[in-house]
């Protein structure tokens, strides 16, 4: 009997691309998404069911587990605007950690105890040091990123009270889009940095604005890591091997250990669309710290993943041709 997966949040930008490539390992996958953010056309795939609703409607999620008899879950529904979580904190706290309660409560009682969790480098705060390895402390600052390292400890929690053994993936910045051009990034507001300076290339936007040159970073501007869409995608179909064979619950990084600055990926765009790109100079965003790079030798150890594209023109080229293709970027035009 092939695996059945509930994939929460499995319609939006990180989640079907994951979908996507578990489908195709012939895994049943369900997906549960409410579809505030995510879109019915990101799932491509017949074999896939989408569901739509909410991960904290616990009549739904039980009746779900009545249906399919989940092996395991993959939980990427979440808020995640840095900004908004600062306004509205209990948005994120009821969505981001109050609500998959009712998930793992389900979980509890139909014996599912395999949960895979899209947790954050936002969980670190600034670092002490760089590459961030996983035993950094986490002292996030902002709600956002301590509604998901609460639910980090959740997870610890259950795994010792009733064996839950999960894989907290702590993604650092996802970038990209499918390798066929079918599905990409869609967020609306859209407030990442690749997806908005090739919004400026195309004129959907006056101009990106730089958020401060004043870092500690060599050009003066905040440096990231971005991992493609698809490297992290594979980490959770190999998370949840590891997982299903009665492997121990981890923690691990998910990004390249290469540091990026948003002055290169101005020029990477350059490069690949051939467009200057019109930018204006601003101020610091509150909250962004100078920079986030991973460590991720453990996920190699530990799951033997390792990101396959290191090189950022290999996430901008495939999102150019996602703001080109058919859909211009957009899935409901
Ligand atoms: N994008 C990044 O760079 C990044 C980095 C680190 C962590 N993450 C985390 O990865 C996950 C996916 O991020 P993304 O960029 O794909 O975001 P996204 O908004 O594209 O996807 C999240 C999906 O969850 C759905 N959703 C939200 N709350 C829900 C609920 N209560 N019930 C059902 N569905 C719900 C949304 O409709 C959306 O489809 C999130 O948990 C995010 O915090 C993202
Ligand atoms: O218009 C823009 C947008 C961003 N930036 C800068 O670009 C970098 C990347 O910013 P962004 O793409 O917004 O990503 P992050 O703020 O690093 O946050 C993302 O990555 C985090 C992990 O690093 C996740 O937890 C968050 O959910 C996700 O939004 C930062 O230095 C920003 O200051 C700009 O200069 N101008």
């Amino acid at each position: 009997m092939p695996e059945s997966i509930l994939v929460t949040g499995g319609a939006g930008y990180i989640g079907s691309h994951t979908v996507r490539l578990l489908a195709s390992q012939g895994r049943k996958i369900v997906v549960l998404d409410n579809l505030v953010y995510g879109h019915e056309q990101a799932i491509v795939d017949e074999s896939v069911t989408l569901m739509k609703g909410d991960v904290g409607d616990r009549a739904l999620v039980e009746r779900l587990f009545e249906e399919y008899r989940f092996t395991a879950v993959v939980h990427f529904a979440a808020y995640a605007y840095v900004g908004e979580s600062v306004t509205d904190p209990l948005k994120y706290y009821r969505n981001n950690t109050a609500e998959p309660l009712v998930l793992l409560e389900t979980m509890q009682k139909h014996g599912c105890k395999v949960f895979v969790f899209s947790s954050t480098c936002a969980t670190y705060g600034v670092p002490d040091s760089i590459p961030i390895v996983e035993t950094n402390p986490q002292r996030p600052i902002n709600p956002y990123g301590r509604s998901k390292l609460m639910l980090e400890w959740v997870l610890a929690d259950c795994g010792h009270a009733w064996g839950l053994r999960s894989a907290c993936l702590r993604y650092f910045n996802a970038s990209g889009s499918s390798a066929d051009g079918l599905i990409g990034e869609d967020h609306d507001p859209e407030t990442h940095l690749i997806p908005r300076v090739l919004m400026a290339v195309t004129g959907e936007i006056e101009y990106v604005e730089v958020f401060g040159t004043d870092y500690d970073t060599p050009d003066g501007t905040g440096v990231r890591d971005y991992i493609h869409v698809e490297d992290l995608a594979e980490a959770h179909a190999l998370a949840l091997d590891h997982l299903a064979a009665g492997g121990e619950s981890l923690k691990v990084n998910l990004g390249t250990g290469v540091g990026v600055s948003v002055k290169e990926i101005i020029e990477a765009v350059e490069e690949i669309t051939g467009n200057k790109v019109p930018v204006k100079y601003g101020p610091r965003r509150a909250g962004d710290p100078d920079k986030l790079i991973a460590d991720p030798s453990q996920a190699k150890s530990l799951l033997g993943w390792e990101a396959r594209r290191k090189d950022v023109r290999d996430m901008v080229r495939p999102a150019w041709a996602w703001a080109n293709g058919p859909r211009k970027g957009r899935y409901d035009h």
